[in-house]
C-alpha cells in the first residue's frame, strides 16, 4: 500500500482511484478510492481537490469539501469534474485523484434566543468592509 502522504508535512492524505474513468470535457463521476475508514468520534474528513490537477487539467470535486462523517463506514468515493472545455481527462487505477484532511469538529445545536450578543461587524456582510461611505 503507497504511503497516506506525499511529503513530510502535507495536511492532506492522498486519495487514489480504484477504478480507471475517462472524464469528457464538462463531465462529472463518482469515482472509488478503496478507502473506508473509522473515524474517532469528534472528528470528520473532508475531502478536497488538488491543486495539480486543477491547475493543469481543470479537475475539481463537485462537491468540495466533501464531508467523510466519523460514522460512516462506507467506500470513500470522489465526485470528480472536469472543468476543462477541451480536453478529456483519463483518470488509471492508483492515481491520486484528491486528498482528505481530518479535522476534529464540534456539533452546532441551534438555541432560539430573542437578541444576538453585539459585534463591530454586526449584520452586515457580502462585501460590506472596505467600502468608503
Ligand atoms: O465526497 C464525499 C462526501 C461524502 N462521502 C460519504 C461519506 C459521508 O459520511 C457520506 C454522506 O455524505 P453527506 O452527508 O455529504 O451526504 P448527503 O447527501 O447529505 O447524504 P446522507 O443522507 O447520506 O447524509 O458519504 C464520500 O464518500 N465522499
Amino acid at each position: 500500500m503507497p504511503p497516506s502522504y506525499a511529503h513530510e508535512g502535507d495536511a492532506g492524505a492522498d486519495l487514489r482511484a480504484s477504478e480507471a474513468v475517462q472524464l469528457q470535457p464538462g463531465q462529472r463521476a463518482l469515482v472509488g478510492t478503496g478507502v473506508s475508514i473509522a473515524l474517532p468520534d469528534g472528528y470528520a474528513a473532508f475531502v478536497v481537490p488538488r491543486s495539480g490537477l486543477a491547475a493543469k487539467h481543470g479537475i475539481t470535486v463537485v462537491n468540495s469539501p466533501g464531508t467523510v462523517d466519523a460514522g460512516y463506514r462506507g467506500e470513500i468515493k470522489v465526485t470528480l469534474l472536469n472543468t476543462d472545455t477541451e480536453h478529456t481527462f483519463a483518470v488509471e487505477i492508483g492515481d491520486r485523484i484528491a486528498q482528505m484532511i481530518v479535522m476534529p469538529v464540534s456539533r452546532a445545536v441551534f438555541i432560539p434566543v430573542d437578541e444576538l450578543s453585539e459585534s463591530v461587524r454586526g449584520a452586515n456582510g457580502f462585501g460590506s468592509t472596505g467600502i468608503s461611505s
